[in-house]
């Protein structure tokens, strides 16, 4: 098993360029099985998620090639409708590729997908709506098996939660269905754009992306595109904080600022000077971060909610007692016992916890319990004195791509090694 070994107490310095969004090229794969034809997607991340969105591909008849960054996905001859349990566990995004199974083939057979890392994560919302569509669901032995009778028909969908996950499966569904589907309270999120902009490439009609209220126009058949993956903001976010817990320096390139809107005037507010163009973001840190007052999770355009865990382990540090408030999700709090045992002060109530500052963290043996977790005691690491050995890094390798390269870029000192 690997680890990664982090020898804390150096300044960050430098810039990086922030790769493609974890979150927007999975969706984009699965959306790949609707335009028959060789799509390439570029700026699409080395990541064990993007793996598995690349096995079920195969596993469903696409050719899927790598050359650096770039994918080729061949989507002319799909053959299955299915995807195996062992690939549906391995991902839980996994559940966007039914609505584009369903919408190509007319029928899918999948399971439910993986454990239950932030809590219960229910898809009810997905599946109510794939039936609003005309699709037949049934359950039999956590098996859903899908079907629909000619093609979907657009409809009206009001979410009663703007869930990330139903608005991007009701696109996918409904881009080649019959009429016209109308989607309120939708995800707002930019990845859920970048979906919107990737099938409208292929030749989709969908408007209002971005918006509470998206209008899609079913079209008879859509072809393949060339589509280039936008910046992971979540990942800009965890090297801002990589800056300013060490009182660092850091200018993040090929960014996109603006999906960063609601997030950068927090770093302004711990005391770092933070200056941004629309596609760069430089922060210089104070030689002591300042606590901030509240920080309640919520859907875009709102903080968002992968991004609470590293900004607490960056407040373990700050002079002061910040308040979280998580609101998306009922169990995201599992980095706090580690960030503890690193010397941190932080007490947890149900979704609310406050995180007093602390004027050191020391080096401890910790675990990644889930992806954004393990970013946070990576970042932790990077600020305790002596050595930090964070454990089940697969977690953090499902979203960052190269994380030890780039923090060493930074001047930061971390490195892979094997554990027995
Ligand atoms: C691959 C991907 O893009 N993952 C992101 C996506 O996850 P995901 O799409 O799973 O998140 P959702 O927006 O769907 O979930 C938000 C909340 O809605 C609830 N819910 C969701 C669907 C449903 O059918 N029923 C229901 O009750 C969930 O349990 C959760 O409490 O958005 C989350 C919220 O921004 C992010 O943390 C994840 O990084
Ligand atoms: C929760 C996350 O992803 P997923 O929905 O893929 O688990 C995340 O990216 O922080």
């Amino acid at each position: 098993m690997s680890v990664f070994e982090i020898e804390g107490g150096r300044r960050l310095a430098g810039e990086i360029d922030i790769q493609g969004a974890k979150n927007s090229s999975l969706p984009i794969l699965a959306a790949t099985l609707l335009g028959k034809g060789e799509h390439i997607i570029h700026n699409c991340p080395r990541l064990s998620d993007v793996d598995a969105a690349v096995e079920i591909l195969r596993y469903l008849g696409c050719k899927v090639t790598r050359e650096g960054n770039t994918l080729t996905v061949d989507s002319r001859d799909v053959s299955r409708w299915d995807i195996p349990e062992e690939l549906m566990q391995e991902m839980r995004s996994s559940i966007v590729f039914l609505g584009a199974i369903l919408a190509r083939m007319g029928k899918a057979k999948l399971s439910m997908p993986g454990g239950c890392e932030l809590g219960p994560r229910p898809i009810d919302l997905h599946l109510e709506a794939l039936e609003k569509l005309g699709a037949d669901i049934q359950d039999e032995y956590g098996f859903l098996h899908c079907s629909v009778q000619g093609r979907l028909k657009g409809t009206k969908i009001a979410l009663s939660f703007p869930s990330v996950g139903a608005t991007e499966n009701i696109l996918l569904a409904s881009v080649l269905s019959e009429g016209i589907t109308t989607v309120h309270n939708a995800a707002q999120e930019p990845e859920i754009v970048d979906l919107a902009d990737f099938l409208n490439r292929c030749g989709a009609k969908v408007s209002g992306a971005g918006k509470s209220t998206i209008v899609i126009e079913g079209v008879n058949s859509l072809s393949a595109t060339e589509h280039s993956v936008i910046p992971d903001r979540i990942v800009a976010a965890t090297y801002l904080c990589c800056g300013a817990v060490t009182g660092g320096e850091v200018l993040l390139k090929r960014v996109n600022s603006s999906d960063l809107e609601c997030m950068l005037p927090i770093f302004e507010q711990m005391g770092n000077t933070v200056s941004a163009s629309p596609h760069s973001i430089y922060l210089k840190a104070p030689k002591m971060l300042k606590s901030v007052r509240n920080i309640r999770t919520m859907p875009y355009p709102g903080f968002p909610t992968d991004a609470q865990a590293p900004l607490m382990a960056a407040l373990t540090v700050a002079n002061g007692s910040s308040m979280f408030v998580e609101n998306i999700f009922e169990s995201r709090y599992k980095h706090v016992p580690e960030l503890c045992r690193m010397g941190a002060d932080i007490k947890v109530e149900g979704r609310v916890c406050v995180v007093n500052g602390v004027s050191r963290l020391t080096g401890a043996v910790v675990r990644a319990e889930d992806l954004r977790g393990g970013a946070a005691l990576m970042i932790a690491g990077l600020k305790a004195q002596g050595v930090t050995t964070l454990r089940n890094i697969h977690h953090i390798e499902r979203g960052y791509e190269d994380a030890e390269r780039y923090i060493t870029q930074l001047g930061g000192s971390m490195k892979r090694k094997k554990e027995n």
